[in-house]
């Protein structure tokens, strides 16, 4: 599924219109359709008549009772049934105010009003602006709603009685919206988000920043969100998608063909996408001549005295991710005590006197990645004199993919490694937020702002595979792709966890998958983990890294 911003939309939608010649209102009747749809569903499900209706035209021809068959098969009869998306099946009409603003916004609003009279529901027409300032698609639904005889006030001149209804559309703005919603369509905001009814946002809740999730003052609290045609950037980004409700995406009429020949570069995690772009066998198939050799060979550089649990995490979660074999080095001292911790992994010393690294043990880690598929490094590592020195070292002597997490991203973030040699081999960073704005050299809040941009940007630039942590966690790829995971579970926001990913990601990687595949595969299976162990635990927020790692 991909995932646009306000222009690739706007593109999308000329090229709809005058590559395929397919009119601009078609696409408007289209979306005020499925908006229509979407909040007959709504309604079905509220009364409890969530099964399919049969609709008033919805019968069974007579005459085909008892003929052939025998006891329980049911006769081949004529058929007719009605439209059924559009049918309120016994659930309860009740009144709709619909929030029309002077775009096209307004004018998809306007068209799903229609379609909500013809489902039998009462439905007002609030304009937001005086209805004569409407122009084009969104003119000709206004006359067409007009000619209906659909009662309409205007707010500001006329009174808007939001006690009375049962729902509300918000029609106000779209992807055309700029900034922070201003004089009637702020008042209308406000006043339905303290109505207390349910609203369905047409496209994005008003309000919000379409690209990059930025809730504006005020910003529609949406129960449905029924975007059109491609899921927008904004409604996966934190503030705004907790604004959205529940989203769905509907076709109107815009082929995906289009995005794809147009190169749209962000996409929704989802199983399909990692099969058809990404060309990951999500069924982890095993060959029945396999052996451990089969499955790669992963090198963890990881733990120091006060947090050897972060490489024990990473280690046990890459056998788990299915890799044959996993070295894990670790400063000696902490060796003894961690020996049996997990009785299929391989130790081996490379660390500094007290439990700490230090800038000599280089040598060693490379000479321990010689022959490995992947080595992973940060996990518990800490920091340590002339660390940036031994980074570089790795970095410019490892011959095989390197996963780099935790302290060893602070280290880069104090490193200038544009100028170090670069490498034949891909890099996958795997940044928190806070780590993202050191390496970024920016706030955390500004990361956040706009994640899918900034990862987008900084994976191009840096010639990295970046995988952006947190909610909604972003992997954008050095060619200037970028997907979006939506598994996952607030629990997981727990210390480990990222080690855990970490060690998933190095897994799939020493199993031949390339740098794109690793990190959107192993961010997609961790968050699926992560669900699963919420699911089994009493109260999810009991969860620990360690039960994501058995859950997988
Ligand atoms: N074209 C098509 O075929 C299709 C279109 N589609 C639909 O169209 C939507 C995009 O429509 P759009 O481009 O007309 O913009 P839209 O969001 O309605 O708002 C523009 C209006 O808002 C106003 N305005 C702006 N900012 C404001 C603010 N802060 N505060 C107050 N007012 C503000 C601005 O007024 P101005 O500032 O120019 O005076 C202008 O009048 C899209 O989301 C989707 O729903 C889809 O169905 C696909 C097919
Ligand atoms: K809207």
């Amino acid at each position: 599924m991909y995932v646009v911003t306000a222009e690739e939309m706007r593109r999308l939608d000329r090229e709809t219109i005058e590559r395929l010649g397919i009119p601009a209102v078609a696409l408007m009747e289209n979306a005020g359709r499925a908006i229509a749809e979407e909040i007959i569903k709504l309604c079905r499900s509220r009364s409890g008549s969530a099964g399919s209706p049969r609709g008033d035209a919805g019968t069974e021809a007579a005459g085909t009772a008892g003929a052939g068959g025998g006891e329980g098969i049911k006769p081949p009869g004529f058929t007719v049934s009605g439209d059924n998306a559009l049918a309120l099946g016994g659930a309860d009409a009740g009144h709709w105010l619909v929030l029309a603003g002077k775009g096209n916004n307004g004018g998809d609003g306007l068209a799903a009003a229609r379609y909500l009279r013809e489902a039998g529901i009462a439905v007002t027409l609030v304009y937001a602006a005086a209805p004569e300032s409407l122009a084009g698609e969104a003119a000709l639904q206004r006359d067409a709603a007009a000619a209906l005889g659909l009662p309409a006030v205007v707010y500001g001149r006329d009174r808007v009685d939001f006690a009375a209804c049962s729902g509300i559309v918000d029609a106000l703005l779209g992807t055309g919206s700029a900034g922070a919603p201003r004089g009637a369509y702020a008042e209308l905001i406000a006043a339905a988000n303290s109505s207390g009814k349910p609203i369905v946002s047409a496209d994005i809740p008003s309000g919000l920043d379409a690209d990059t999730g930025q809730a504006h003052e005020p910003c529609i609290h949406a129960a449905v969100t029924v975007c059109l045609a491609f899921l927008k950037r904004g409604l996966l980004q934190y503030p705004g998608a907790g604004n959205a409700g529940q989203v769905v995406v509907r076709s109107i009429g815009i082929p995906a063909a289009l995005a794809r020949e147009g190169g749209v570069p962000v996409s929704l995690l989802t199983p399909e996408v990692l099969r058809t772009r990404l060309q990951v066998d999500v069924s982890r198939r095993r060959s029945p001549e396999g052996h451990k050799g089969t499955y790669g060979h992963v090198l963890l550089a990881a733990g120091s005295l006060s947090m050897s649990g972060a490489g024990l995490l990473a280690a046990r979660a890459a056998l788990r991710a299915g890799c044959g074999l996993v070295t894990w080095a670790l400063p000696a001292m902490l060796l003894p005590h961690v020996i049996g911790a997990a009785p299929e992994l391989m130790l081996a010393a490379a660390g500094g006197e007290n439990g700490t690294w230090s800038a000599g043990t280089a040598a060693e880690v490379l000479r321990l990645s010689t022959g490995r598929d992947v080595t992973a490094v940060g996990p518990g590592l800490g920091r340590f004199a002339d660390d940036q020195e031994w980074l570089r070292a790795l970095w410019e002597g490892i011959a095989a993919p390197m996963v780099i997490d935790a302290d060893a991203l602070n280290i880069l973030a104090d490193s200038d490694y544009s100028s170090w040699t670069s490498r034949c081999h891909p890099v996958i960073l795997t940044p928190h937020p806070g780590e993202m704005a050191r390496l970024a050299g920016i706030s955390t809040a500004e990361v956040q702002r706009d994640r899918i941009g900034l990862a987008l940007a900084y994976a191009r630039e840096h010639g990295v595979t970046l995988v952006l942590k947190g909610a909604h966690t972003v992997v954008a790829t050095p060619e200037g792709e970028a997907y979006v995971n939506i598994t996952g579970h607030p629990g997981m926001g727990t210390g480990g966890a990222g080690d855990v990913l970490t060690g998933i990601i190095a897994g799939l990687l020493a199993q031949g998958l390339n740098a794109a595949q690793a990190a959107a595969f192993g961010v997609y299976l961790h968050g699926l983990a992560g669900e699963r162990a919420a699911r089994q635990r009493h109260d999810p927020s009991a969860l620990i890294a360690g039960d994501i790692i058995e859950a997988l």
